[in-house]
């Protein structure tokens, strides 16, 4: 319930910025995203993301003890995901977490994928 309500206070701040032009531009959340090109992506890639094959997009296979921690990992990273407007593909079985980062808003990979990847290192403790 506290996530929840966590949740919905955190979509509430960004609603808020992306109408209050000066937040917005402070933190993107309103501007469309830009495509990175091939030497943005090879240099901003977060350590243990690599590209996909056959598609604009970078993946990254996530292993827990347990899945608590899975789940832990996956609730941070739900309420990231919601303060950014940005949003993983993920497949969830017991302690692994299969992510996929790719930005729709512009067909590519933005600089929000890379924020994302960065800040889920962070959660799952490898970086
Ligand atoms: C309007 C809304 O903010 C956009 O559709 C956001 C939502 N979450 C998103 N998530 C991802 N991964 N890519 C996007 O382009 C994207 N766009």
């Amino acid at each position: 319930m506290a996530v929840m309500r966590a949740s919905r206070s955190l979509s509430r701040v960004a609603l808020l910025a992306a109408r209050t032009p000066a937040l917005a531009g402070a933190r993107s959340l309103s501007a469309k995203p830009v495509r990175l090109s091939e030497e943005e992506i090879t240099s901003l890639t977060p350590a243990g993301w690599t590209t996909v094959e056959g598609r604009e997009a970078i993946e990254r296979k996530f292993q827990f003890a347990d899945f608590s921690e899975a789940w832990a990992f996956m609730s941070r990273s739900a309420l990231a995901a919601e303060e950014m407007c940005h949003h993983p593909e993920w497949f969830n079985v017991y302690n692994t977490v299969h992510v996929t980062l790719a930005t729709h808003d512009c067909s590519g990979l933005s600089k929000n994928d890379m924020e994302l990847a960065a800040r889920m290192n962070k959660f799952a403790g490898s970086a």
